[in-house]
């Protein structure tokens, strides 16, 4: 008879290809058998019964700031994955910037590695950076174990993590196509964006309208068109994070179609806010690519709904109260950043499952078993399978409730989600065979912030 460290009892176990009840028995961290309710003989540490509970792989967040080194004020990985593992998320890959000193080298990447295994209570990677100069860095960060490189083709926000211009782009990806590696990203034109804010500054308009209005879909869509051009002349793989419109999906499908290796994300804020949300929210809803109207929500939708979106990220990027806050009433100078690592599950679910029926497997599939397929960790990761990693989130899809304040675990606990109601609750959560969330709560051994 076997022994096992947890037992699973008869959930609703989903994937990104199937969806039937059973039993799942963890040993060593791993995924050691999965049965029909009910089959499973041996003996365990722990059980947990699912009944009437569903069971994902775990999330698997691949576009996170926690800004430590440097900003940990600002979040921090014992806070950020505090915040995770209550929204069912196992893994996340943090992004190279926002955090001092910014991961495009070597040096960076140690110390950030560091820093995360001290302090995370879930499973992570860590994004490498293209910058104007670091050419020579990319193959030490390659070797460091990169998940993949993020660039910038607009402004960072962030001085020490410069936007790189087209002769960057075009040698950096000669580059990291040559590892075989990916580059992610930020696809927003300069030109564009710079000179409109420009023309709203010189005619004193500063409102979260005027803002949304200097970076109109077009400035994405004329960006991506670019990235798509050296992807194609250099081979290197792409990833475009938080496309804000369907426009921008079709531009990125037409290029599949191409033979041009590249991949979208949306993010859960693009398809539950519009702009008219972010008037009435206000600073804490500005982000970049900014919020677009309702029926651009509503299309986004249609594009995750028939599979074009690869993959949900959060693009967690907290900031300060301060920052977040309106001064001179000048919308442009606060922080554009959302802070949602922890309510992305909570949205695909009530808007995406319960208002518009999108299927539980093409969830799974975009925040799960995409991400680890696009990045190299499938089927170790993102699937529900004997041998795979046990990151599961174990999901209460009837729970109803309303997010509050106190049920966030950032770092500074504010959301645009707040005060907004929602069906399906992750309420536990699996790391490597551990529980680090149940009923609730953070699991007593990792209560202890460190
Ligand atoms: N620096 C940074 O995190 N910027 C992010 N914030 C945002 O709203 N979009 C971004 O790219
Ligand atoms: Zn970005
Ligand atoms: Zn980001």
């Amino acid at each position: 008879m076997s022994t096992y460290d947890l037992i699973i009892r008869n959930g609703t176990i989903v994937t990104s290809f199937s969806e039937s009840k059973g039993d799942i028995a963890i040993k060593n961290g791993l995924i050691s058998e999965i049965s029909e309710c009910g089959g499973l003989k041996g003996t365990c540490l722990k059980e947990i019964d699912a009944t009437d509970l569903h069971i994902f792989p775990g999330l698997i967040d691949s576009h996170v700031h926690f800004n430590e080194p440097g900003r940990t004020e600002w979040e921090g990985f014992s806070t950020g994955s505090r915040s995770l593992a209550a929204g069912g998320v196992t893994t996340f890959f943090d992004m190279p910037l926002n955090s001092f000193p910014p991961t495009i080298n070597k040096e960076g990447f140690e110390l950030k590695k560091k820093l995360a295994s001290q302090k995370s209570i879930v499973d992570f990677r860590l994004w490498g950076g293209l910058v104007p100069n670091n050419l020579n860095d990319l193959e030490d960060l390659y070797h460091c174990g990169v998940i993949g490189f993020k660039a910038f083709m607009s402004p960072s926000g962030i001085d020490e993590f410069q936007n790189a211009d087209d002769i960057t782009l075009y040698k950096g990806m000669e580059k990291i196509a040559s590892f075989g590696s990916i580059l992610a990203v930020h696809a927003e034109s300069t030109v564009i964006t710079e000179q409109l804010a420009e023309q709203k500054r010189l005619s004193g308009k500063k409102s979260a309208l005027d803002y949304c209005e200097s970076r109109p879909i077009v400035s994405e869509i004329e960006a991506v068109g670019r990235i798509l051009s050296f992807a194609e002349t250099t081979g290197c793989k792409v990833h475009i994070v938080h496309a804000s419109s369907s426009k921008v999906i079709s531009l990125v499908t037409k290029a599949k179609e191409k033979g041009v290796d590249v991949t979208v994300e949306t993010c859960p804020h693009y398809l539950s806010l519009s702009s008219d949300d972010f008037m009435k929210i206000g600073p804490v809803a500005k982000c970049a690519p900014p919020l677009r109207d309702a029926d651009e929500v509503e299309a986004l939708w249609e594009s995750f709904a028939n599979g074009e979106v690869d993959i949900i990220g959060s693009d967690h990027s907290p900031a300060p109260p301060a920052m977040k806050q309106v001064k001179d009433n000048d919308m442009f100078k606060v922080w554009g950043g959302i802070s949602g690592a922890q309510t992305t599950l909570m949205i695909l679910l009530e808007e995406g499952y319960w208002k518009r029926g999108i299927p539980l497997k093409r969830i799974v599939e975009a925040t799960s078993a995409n991400p680890a397929k696009r990045f190299g960790l499938y089927p170790q990761k993102g699937n529900i399978s004997v041998g795979s990693e046990a990151d599961l989130a174990i999901i209460n899809l009837n729970q109803l409730y309303r997010l509050s304040e106190e049920d966030l675990f950032y770092r500074h606990p504010y959301s645009p989600f707040i005060g907004r109601t929602y069906r399906g609750k992750n309420v536990t959560t699996i790391v490597k065979g551990k529980v680090v969330f149940e009923n609730g709560k953070i699991s007593s051994k990792y209560e202890t912030i460190p």
